[in-house]
């Protein structure tokens, strides 16, 4: 039994719908199909918990209704019978109605959440409507029966796997759709797996119902050596490590929810990449094969603040940077990169929620450097850190570029540079151009 994941652009429209219905039902094995929202509805949907948030109720009306006129339309080039239309409109009506009487409740986070998990709530249903069209029958399943993430947020896949509906695979061509993204929380609460998080989910029920394959079906062939949306020449990988593949989510590849490779790691459940709208092609296939192949591909992650610690009296000194991470700690804040020297220390983190109170928390320790609009730049691949010229091929395409940070060596996988995001762009042309050999003007 395989898991196979449909992105927002392969539900996008009826069209594409059809694509997938094809590529679901093209052989009997059977498959629990994990759908996100149609494309743009999640980001509608924050928007509308923005609206109300502020209490701006005419901006939350016009927007919901816009976005039942587009679903309307959707609904009617989707479905052909009469009949099937009816069920089709009353899905519609269903979602709209909570939807609309949202409008005159009182705000709060979990009314938003609730709202945020109407996306894939409707385009599950509408695919098995479509499924039901074309004489196949995909049972439904509410991912909020077993989806679950506990008081820290962690998936609790011991419950995904005990509260999965569905315990027998071996009725071929059995069909089992649900929702990506949504969960619950630990008070029973409708929550989310955050943005971009089907993909998690994907790979989380993957883990919970030990899959023989997790496949995500985007609009690309597999993951690109470097970001397509800002190099004009990528080509794709086809073999990647859960290591790599796991550096390249979190460190931007857009491609992959940064957390989605760790279950499949955890409980060895390969990933595929594939495109819906070229489903013969070969994709990339994540694995937890290693081979000191060197830079394989590199990826960039924006919204980076570095933050130095200047002090002397770190010279000779233990316990200082304990007692600076402890901060971080604190405040529940995530640090990416790390470089010291007897007087310094310089780290970066990606959630400044918290920045004012940790600047606070770390002025005695020493003279505070904040940086702003910083972006991580990683290098990911296989290679033992004493290879010899990779560093060299890196900084020698980098000369132009001013570097604030280096990492390199923390594991065999990445080489991280930090630089002003404004040079982002030109970093990642001249990488492409002088790592990857791929010309970049
Ligand atoms: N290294 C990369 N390889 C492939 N795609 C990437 C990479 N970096 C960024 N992307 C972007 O990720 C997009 C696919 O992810 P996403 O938009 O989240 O898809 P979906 O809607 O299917 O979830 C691609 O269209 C591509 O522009
Ligand atoms: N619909 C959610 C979850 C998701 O994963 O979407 P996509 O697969 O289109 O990135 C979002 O937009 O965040």
């Amino acid at each position: 039994m395989k898991i196979l994941k449909f992105g927002g652009t392969s539900v996008g429209s009826p069209e594409r719908m059809n694509q997938v219905a094809s590529i679901i039902s093209s052989d009997d094995e059977p498959k629990v199909v994990v759908l996100s929202a149609v494309s743009g509805t999640t980001n509608s949907l924050v928007q509308l918990g923005e609206y109300l948030k502020s209490g701006d109720k005419n901006s939350a009306r016009t927007l919901v209704d816009e976005l039942k006129a587009k679903y309307d339309a959707f609904v009617d080039e989707l479905l052909q019978s009469d009949e099937l239309k009816a069920k089709g409109k009353s899905i519609i009506d269903e979602h709209f109605t909570l939807l609309s009487s949202a409008i005159n409740l009182s705000f709060n986070e979990g009314l938003s959440k609730e709202l945020l998990a109407q996306g894939e709530l409707i385009s599950t249903k509408l695919f098995v409507e479509l499924l039901n069209q074309k004489g196949l029958s995909g049972q439904w399943l509410n991912a909020l029966d077993f989806m679950r993430i506990n008081e820290d947020d962690e998936p609790d896949i011991p419950h995904i796997a005990q509260n999965f509906p569905i315990k027998d695979f071996t009725i071929p061509g059995g069909l089992y759709i649900t929702q990506g993204f949504i969960c619950k929380n630990e008070k029973g609460e409708v929550d989310n797996l955050k943005r971009g998080g089907s993909d998690y989910s994907a790979s989380l029920i993957g883990a919970a119902l030990e899959a023989s394959e997790v496949q995500i079906w985007t609009d690309i062939d597999g993951m690109h050596n470097n970001d397509p949306r800002v190099v004009k020449k990528t080509v794709s990988i086809s073999e990647l490590s859960f290591n790599e593949a796991a550096e390249l989510a979190y460190f931007g590849a857009k491609i992959l929810h940064p957390a989605s490779i760790l279950p499949a790691q955890k409980y060895d459940v390969p990933v595929r990449l594939l495109n819906t709208m070229q489903p013969e092609a070969r994709g990339t296939i994540i694995t937890s094969k290693e081979q000191d192949t060197g830079i394989k591909a590199v990826a960039a992650k924006d919204g980076i603040t570095a933050i130095k610690i200047k002090s002397t009296r770190m010279l000779l000194a233990y316990g200082f940077l304990r007692k600076i991470f402890e901060v971080f700690e604190k405040y529940k804040t995530p640090v990416d990169m790390i470089t010291t020297s007897e007087v310094a220390v310089s780290l970066t983190i990606d959630d400044d929620t918290n920045l004012s109170k940790i600047k606070e928390e770390l002025e005695p320790f020493g003279t505070i450097e904040i940086d702003t609009n910083q972006s991580i730049i990683c290098l990911v691949g296989d290679f033992v850190s004493d290879r010899p010229g990779i560093v060299k091929q890196v900084f020698d395409s980098l000369t132009e570029i001013p570097v604030r940070m280096i990492s390199y060596g923390g594991s065999r996988h990445n080489i991280s540079v930090l630089i002003n995001s404004q040079y982002k762009v030109n970093a990642l042309q001249c990488l492409n151009r002088d790592v990857f050999q791929l010309e970049e003007v």
